[in-house]
């Protein structure tokens, strides 16, 4: 693992198969691997920088496995994160219910935690609307009864995959943590200035 700097650390979760580590694939490295499918064993993580406006902030990605065996597992990966990504697929309504389980988690023990709901697999229902299980509007309006952001995509297509990541980002740094972060440098940086102000003007006398 790099030792990068991380700005942000953001989890995913949801039930197994509703396509994670494919989102992630397709985020960061821009391919979509349709073969057999593979759980995710543990997690994975990725760090990941994106630009926002004129800085540059380095995600730090952990993709969970959403087998529930795992579920002990994944409660140690969203500790500390600033966003939730948390899953359903557009095709399996019993993803929908697993995602409400894990909203109503972060709700009460990760209060500070933004969640995004993402449905999965929209190129399934692009191509025969009668698959779809999950509709929008339910989604909708439970989103914004926890004060969710919304997104629907695909990591087949690439459809809205970095509009999310994108939103992520761009809401973490106009959040308060951040501005608290980076409020504290300027702090540190200007009390060293002052510290060696004060020391060149004793050098003078
Ligand atoms: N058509 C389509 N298939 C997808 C999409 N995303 C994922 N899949 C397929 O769904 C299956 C599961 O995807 P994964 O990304 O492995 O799912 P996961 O949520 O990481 O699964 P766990 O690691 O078990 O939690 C794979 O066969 C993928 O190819 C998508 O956007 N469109």
């Amino acid at each position: 693992m790099s030792s990068q700097r991380v700005d942000a650390k953001v989890v995913l979760l949801g039930k197994e198969s509703v396509g994670k580590t494919s989102l992630v694939e397709r985020y960061v490295h821009k391919r979509f691997q349709g073969g057999p499918y593979q759980n995710t064993i543990g997690a994975a993580f990725v760090a990941k920088p994106i630009q926002v406006g004129e800085k540059v902030l380095t995600l730090g990605i952990w993709d969970t496995a959403g087998a529930e065996r795992y579920e002990a597992m994944s409660r140690i990966y969203y500790r500390g994160a600033c966003a939730a990504i948390v899953c359903y697929d557009l095709t399996d309504s019993s993803s929908f219910t697993r995602l409400k389980f894990w909203v109503k988690e972060l709700q009460n023990c990760e209060q500070q935690c933004k969640i995004y709901m993402c449905g999965t697999k929209s190129d399934l229902i692009e191509a025969n609307r009668s698959i779809r299980q999950v509709d929008y509007h339910d989604t909708l309006d439970y989103a914004e009864e926890v004060k969710a952001e919304l997104f629907e995509t695909s990591s087949k297509t690439g459809r809205n995959v970095d509009e999310l990541f994108q939103k992520v980002a761009e809401d973490f740094y106009n959040s308060t943590a951040f501005q608290v972060m980076t409020g504290t440098s300027i702090l540190l940086q200007q009390e060293r200035e002052t510290a060696q102000r004060q020391r060149r003007s004793c050098c003078h006398h």
